[in-house]
């Protein structure tokens, strides 16, 4: 029997409406970061909003979309027009407005969605958590910055029953985070963890390695296909696949901090410091030195940047962390790579020499959206 229709015959006096309406979960929901990722998740929640509404009995509603200027509140759910709406807003806020706004309409079952790139962003957490949201994050300085902070937040969130999902933090929508996490909670002994960890710059060297495109145009084209960061420097520096290794060390229980890692830095020395503008000038100083890199490799290899998790996994400091470039085999499991596709492999006891792989497109604002989406989703389910 329908399970309305169970709690009519349970409660005689309540209208099938209200039945109806308690059965549906509201979750409210703040978007902070609308470029690329954040306004195609909004997009994205919009277009499966009935869909989910009939089918989970779950109303999404997007009480608080903002930017680093502006913020758009509603307490219906912020509608399909929002990208106006949001710049019609008047030029501030504080953290404060959102927390109040929430707490005067009652809301529960509330989760706040971190889709900036921004260091100073993640000082928000814990307030969020202790105000009664639980989190989502795409951007991964939250789990990169120091060890005392990854653990405080990790109490704070046990201390107020709260969750904190950060699936696209490797791999953009790929599952990997679960993966590893699932592995090592069962007790499987992961050895090693190896591969291209960043989508932009497999995008970047699977283009370069095959065609007779300059290493400055790829690179443009990466960045204008939105699979960079929004500043491409902290990928060419080798700063973005550093965060997702040290991520994956996270999740094995290591103690690394961000300073254990080895990196290549790809970027000509002139080119590091200045504004990001006066960076994207001057791409073309990639040009030469990558020329001769592509040359002076042996026939029939590729260029590929990869992450490296290996070591004694089993002692908490025991990990060797590294980021480099290297030449592979153009048919090796590396060199096959193409488009935008990261690869992972997961060495472990059980599976011994052959690796679980995960492979796929590690970059981009659908895939990424998606997967900060699946996590919404997961965490709607677990609330009440
Ligand atoms: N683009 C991709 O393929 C992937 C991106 N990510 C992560 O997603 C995050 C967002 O990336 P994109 O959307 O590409 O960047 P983006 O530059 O297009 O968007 C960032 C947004 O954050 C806003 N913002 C900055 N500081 C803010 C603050 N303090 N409060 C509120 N909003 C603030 C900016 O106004 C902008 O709207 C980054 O952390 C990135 O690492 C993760 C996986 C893949
Ligand atoms: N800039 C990143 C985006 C996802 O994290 C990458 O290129 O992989």
């Amino acid at each position: 029997m329908n399970s309305i229709l169970v709690e009519k015959i349970k409660n005689p006096n309540v209208s099938l409406i209200d039945l109806e309406q308690l059965k549906t979960k509201t979750i409210y929901i703040a978007i902070f970061g609308v470029g690329n990722v954040g306004g195609r998740l909004i997009d994205q929640i919009h277009a499966s909003y009935r869909e989910i509404l009939e089918r989970r009995d779950l109303d999404l509603k997007i009480f608080a979309i903002a930017n680093s200027s502006h913020l758009l509140l509603d307490k219906e759910g912020c509608s399909e027009n929002w990208r106006d709406a949001i710049i019609a807003q008047k030029v501030g806020y504080t953290l404060q407005d959102v927390l109040t706004y929430a707490q005067e309409n009652e809301f529960d079952n509330l989760i706040a969605i971190d889709n900036t790139a921004d260091v100073e962003f993640v000082l928000n957490y814990e307030p969020l958590v202790k105000s009664g949201f639980s989190l989502v994050s795409s951007n991964k300085i939250g789990n990169t910055i120091g060890l005392d902070f990854y653990r405080n937040l990790r109490k704070t969130l046990s201390k107020h029953k709260k969750e904190y999902l950060y699936e696209t933090n490797v791999g953009a929508g790929l599952p990997l985070v679960d993966t590893i996490k699932l592995l090592h909670l069962s007790g499987e002994n992961i050895t090693r963890i190896k591969g291209v960890f960043s989508g932009s710059l497999s995008y970047l060297f699977n283009r370069f390695s095959e065609g007779n495109k300059l290493f400055s145009e790829v690179l443009q084209d990466a960045i204008n296909k939105g699979y960079t960061e929004p500043d491409a420097r902290e990928d060419l520096c080798g700063n973005d696949v550093g965060r997702k290794l040290l991520i994956l060390a996270r999740e094995l229980e290591l103690h690394n901090e961000f300073s254990d890692i080895q990196i290549e830095n790809l970027i000509p020395k002139q080119l590091r410091q200045g504004t990001k503008e006066d960076f994207l000038l001057q791409l073309k100083d990639f040009d030469v030195p990558f020329h001769l890199k592509k040359k002076n490799q042996k026939k029939g290899h590729v260029l590929r940047y990869i992450g490296d998790l290996r070591g004694d996994l089993s002692k908490n400091d025991g990990a060797i962390l590294e980021v480099k470039l290297v030449s592979v085999p153009r048919n090796s499991m590396l060199g096959q790579l193409k488009g935008s596709d990261s690869i992972f492999e997961i060495y472990s006891e059980s599976y011994g020499d052959n690796p679980i792989v995960i492979q796929g497109a590690g970059a981009g604002a659908e895939v990424t959206a998606r997967g900060v989406f699946g996590d919404v989703l997961r965490l709607s389910n677990k609330l009440n």
